[in-house]
């Protein structure tokens, strides 16, 4: 080895596409007043998964070329796909939680993993149903969308009997992108020499938002009957009321808001952080006769961020 030198590495494979079809659908969840969402068919299970290897055992192939404790990240790929036609669980939580414990089982050259899922989302096709004017979504046929979409990570060691153990996990909705035309307001800030920024007592809030979510206790999103399990939909329902309902001072006070919210519906969870940008559109021009009619444009490009975590106090 090097002297003088220390070395963090890891390697894995990125970005591993698994559409699984059938499989087990998500049932079980309590409702909760601010959603419809009651479940999930999974006839189509599509998610991006990567595998990343943590620890010292293979740093020969780095500092000497000795491959004898590398698995071949197209290894890895493979036991992925595998593993998902036997996957049995319905959440990403849960093919996660069973890729992580297999590839520890199967490769003792594995010290560490840290496990990623990125939903790919699809909408199931609206057709026309049996009934003259009728319609449904359709069984087979669905449509890719681009819109928000569910992240979870998952992070495994080996305890010192060797046997597997999740120590660490996040769960998380990124990409909402929401636009509220009224009820929204930021005034009072800190005014002097560079403030160019008008008191907006009512402004069109146009918000970016990624939001995280950690349990207390990891049994709640892998006991298979999945009543303490936070699905995301229900998340992002709960997130867009609190928008619709809130008028808030700033995003600040908004994203503090859905943070106590969001605590105060699910006991079952430890923390939750959010990432929101802001991009608020600029008035260009307004109406003479009907004061709420008002056309916007984009701002400059720099954009607003504000972060938050909120942890329960134990
Ligand atoms: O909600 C906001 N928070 C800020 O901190 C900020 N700063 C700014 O220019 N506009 C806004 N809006």
């Amino acid at each position: 080895m090097s002297a003088g030198l220390s070395f963090f590495t890891s390697y894995g494979k990125l970005r591993i596409p698994v559409y699984r079809v059938y499989a087990h659908p998500l049932e079980g969840i309590t409702p909760i007043p601010e959603s419809r969402f009651a479940g999930r068919e999974n006839i189509l299970f599509a998610y991006e998964i990567d595998v990343d290897v943590l620890g010292e055992n293979f740093l020969p192939a780095y500092t000497r070329g000795d491959n004898s404790n590398v698995v071949a990240t197209d290894s890895m790929k493979n036991f992925v796909l595998r593993q998902a036609l036997e996957f049995a669980g319905s959440t990403i939580e849960e093919f996660l939680d069973l890729l992580g414990r297999r590839f520890l089982q199967t490769y003792a050259q594995m010290e560490r993993l840290r496990l990623s899922g990125r939903e790919l989302s699809f909408a199931q096709v609206t057709v026309p149903g049996g009934k003259r004017g009728s319609f449904g979504a359709s069984q087979v046929l669905f449509n890719r969308t681009h819109s928000d979409y569910a992240v979870a990570t998952l992070a495994f060691e080996r305890d010192n009997n060797g046997a597997t153990v999740l120590v660490d996990h996040y769960c998380g909705l990124v990409d909402m992108e929401l636009f509220k035309v009224t009820g929204s307001a930021f005034s009072r800030f800190v005014r002097d020499e560079y403030t160019t920024l008008q008191e907006r007592v009512d402004r069109p809030l146009f918000v970016y938002l990624d939001v995280y979510w950690k349990y207390i206790d990891e049994q709640a999103f892998l006991s298979a009957d999945h009543s303490r399990y936070v699905p995301a939909e229900q998340v992002h329902d709960l997130l867009q009321v609190v928008f619709h309902e809130f008028v808030s001072e700033s995003i600040q006070h908004l994203v503090h808001e859905m943070g106590q919210r969001l605590l105060a519906r699910f006991p079952q969870l430890a923390e939750v952080s959010f990432e929101a940008q802001n991009r608020t559109r600029d008035e260009i021009v307004a109406s003479k006769t009907d004061d709420k009619v008002k056309v916007y444009s984009d701002p400059f490009s720099a954009y607003g961020v504000i972060r938050l975590t909120v942890s329960r106090r134990v």
